[in-house]
């Protein structure tokens, strides 16, 4: 149940919509949003029963869920915070769920903070690091090492098609780190330059595979060839509890917009009036479903690869360094037995 009979206040919504839309975006992020969403629901909730109050934030539990399918942080988000909700009367939920929601936000920045110390030490002063997308894990590692004194550089790559790596360069200019900016086309060559691939994730499997942006993979075999070391920072949120089950990861299918206007699709297929993409493809998201076109162009978008443990040198964690294959042992410690999903019922 969704809208205003579910209980699920607005501002729940608006953050479900900047998550689809990516107004808010990048794992740690959509993790905070959710975390805070949950928190505003709690505080502005009307319920006048213990049992409505739970039923409306399992239901903003859900429609925060619904929203992108691979950053493992989100779920991971919510269920924290709904396990932490706990009393007999509405003021006791309400007041627990916030207090939980709030040490989940405060210990999301910790946790970015001690990664980023522990994954510093894997830099050396004069390194220069090759980044892919946007990653705050990434990064605070590279702040941490300034912050020791090192001097390093950084080749960033563009990554299309919505080319984050802009923020990744922007951030680093503000620090004063010297950015060569190249297309994504252009790794391989650059990797000649390159002490360290430095990537983040949005998911880790229980195997040590990385779920990360598209191109991520690609990278890494390239790199493996070329003996540069690929670190993922990665704080133990995106560690993936379904996967000790067997599971996999679903891969986001973003809308195919973010490749090929309206124009450039009639262009292709040579009718100006024929440019409807809404019109052509099957609602972004829906992996099961490849688009569906009556031209006989499809153009597909998915948003993350999975590369294999073997391309992988480390992960670094709040916890420490990994090896891929050893973060299993990690994720039994942290999650225990899966269970299920508090909004699912
Ligand atoms: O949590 P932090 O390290 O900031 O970001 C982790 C990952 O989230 C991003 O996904 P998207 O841009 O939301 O699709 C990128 O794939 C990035 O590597």
């Amino acid at each position: 149940m969704d809208g205003p009979e579910s209980g699920v206040v607005p501002a729940v919504e608006s953050t479900a919509d900047d998550i689809t839309a990516m107004r808010i975006r990048g794992a740690a992020a959509i993790a905070d949003a959710a975390a805070t969403a949950l928190a505003t629901q709690a505080e502005r909730s009307t319920a006048d029963s213990p049992a409505a109050f739970e039923q409306e934030l399992r239901a903003a539990a859900a429609t925060l869920y619904e929203t992108r399918p691979t950053a493992v942080s989100l779920p991971n988000a919510l269920r924290y915070v709904l396990r932490g909700m706990d009393g007999d009367t509405v003021a006791a939920l309400r007041s627990s769920t916030i207090t939980r929601a709030e040490r989940f936000t405060r210990d999301l920045a910790q946790a970015q903070d001690r990664l980023g110390e522990i994954g510093s030490h894997r830099l050396q002063d004069g390194d220069t690091v090759l980044t892919h997308c946007h990653s705050t894990d990434a990064l605070a590692c590279v702040e941490a090492a300034l912050e020791a004194g090192k001097e390093l550089e950084a080749i960033v790559k563009e990554t299309r098609p919505r080319k984050q790596g802009h923020i990744t360069a922007r951030q680093l200019r503000e620090w004063d780190v010297p950015v060569t900016l190249i297309a994504d086309n252009a790794a391989r060559r650059y990797l000649d330059r390159t002490d360290h691939v430095l990537v983040g994730a949005d998911s880790i499997a229980a195997d040590g595979s990385v779920i990360n942006k598209i191109g991520t993979s690609g990278l890494a075999v390239n790199a493996r060839e070329r003996g540069v070391p690929v670190m993922v920072a990665a704080q133990t949120i995106k560690l993936h509890p379904d996967t000790m089950t067997g599971h996999t990861v679903e891969i986001e299918m973003r809308s195919e917009r973010e490749l090929l206007s309206d124009e450039e699709r009639a262009a292709i297929i040579g009718d100006a009036t024929d440019g409807d993409a809404d019109a052509k493809t099957k609602p972004t998201g829906d992996v099961d479903q490849a688009p569906v076109t009556d031209s006989g162009l499809t153009v597909e978008n998915p948003a993350f690869d999975v590369t294999p443990p073997r391309y992988v040198d480390a992960i670094v964690t709040e916890r420490g360094q990994f090896p891929p294959e050893s973060i299993v042992t990690l994720m039994r410690e942290l999650f225990g037995e899966p269970t299920d999903d508090p909004w699912e019922s």
